[in-house]
């Protein structure tokens, strides 16, 4: 696996348009044009390492718990208006004893998905004390989504989808409710950091800013989805 970054140059052409010069990044099974990091944070047992296999290889972690010692990471590249994006996303132990060796990776993440379980309140009511440590630890201007994950738990629900609509508007975050088990969300929720963070890093002065919370709204609806 490569461990080079890729680099983006941006440069001035005649016309006074910016261009940006990429360096391909190569090695044996992954080229990439841009790499960010992202680190997944909630409480223990919310679905961090689940969601990251969905996404990873498409596939549920289903059976007996078993809870991320320290910190983990991997890799997917994504395909963001033909530039290939390589998320280099890392898992995070939720448990409490684990938290100082956490805030050390908080600083280079540029992207953070702060989930809950919709099926566990406190795992939400801790959600205002991740946003805490997350102001504490991380770059001032990291992207962060809320994440109520296990949506496909309707039966088992005690977080309402309207409560974790509300916190996130208060913080000014996007929001949505994601399923690893079904799937559901779980790729936009990705892609949409993804494309967030390729905008801020190649956004031209007379280009419109990306708006995340609109591509949300539109993939959802697009997608006939409501998160459920
Ligand atoms: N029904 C359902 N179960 C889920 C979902 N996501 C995770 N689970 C289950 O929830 C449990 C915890 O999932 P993990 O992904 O290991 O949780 P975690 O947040 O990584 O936990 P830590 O590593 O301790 O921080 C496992 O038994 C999973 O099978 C989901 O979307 N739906």
């Amino acid at each position: 696996m490569s461990t080079r970054k890729a680099s983006l140059t941006d440069k001035q052409t005649k016309n006074g348009t910016s261009k940006y010069v990429l360096e391909r990044c190569a090695s044996i099974n992954e080229y990439y044009d841009i790499a960010f990091k992202v680190m997944l944070l909630g409480d223990s047992a919310v679905g961090k390492t689940c969601l990251l296999v969905r996404f990873k290889d498409g596939a549920f972690l289903g059976g007996n718990f078993i809870a991320t010692v320290g910190i983990d990471f991997r890799n997917k590249v994504v395909d963001v208006d033909n530039l290939k994006v390589k998320l280099q996303i890392w898992d995070t132990a939720g448990q409490e004893r684990f938290r100082s060796v956490t805030h050390a990776y908080y600083r280079d993440a540029q992207a953070l998905l702060l989930l809950y379980d919709i099926t566990n309140k406190p795992s939400f009511d801790n959600i205002r004390a991740w946003l805490t440590e997350i102001h504490e630890y991380a770059q001032k201007d990291v992207v962060i989504m809320l994440l109520g994950n296990k949506s496909d738990m309707a039966a088992e629900r005690v977080v309402k989808t309207e409560e974790g609509e509300k916190l996130a508007k208060e913080y000014g975050v996007p929001f949505m409710e994601t399923s690893a088990k079904t799937g559901v969300n779980v790729e936009l929720a990705f892609l949409a950091i993804a494309k967030e963070l390729k905008h801020r890093a190649t956004q031209q002065p007379n280009e419109p800013k990306f708006q995340i919370h609109d591509y949300i709204e539109s993939q959802k609806h697009k997608s006939g989805c409501c998160g459920l």
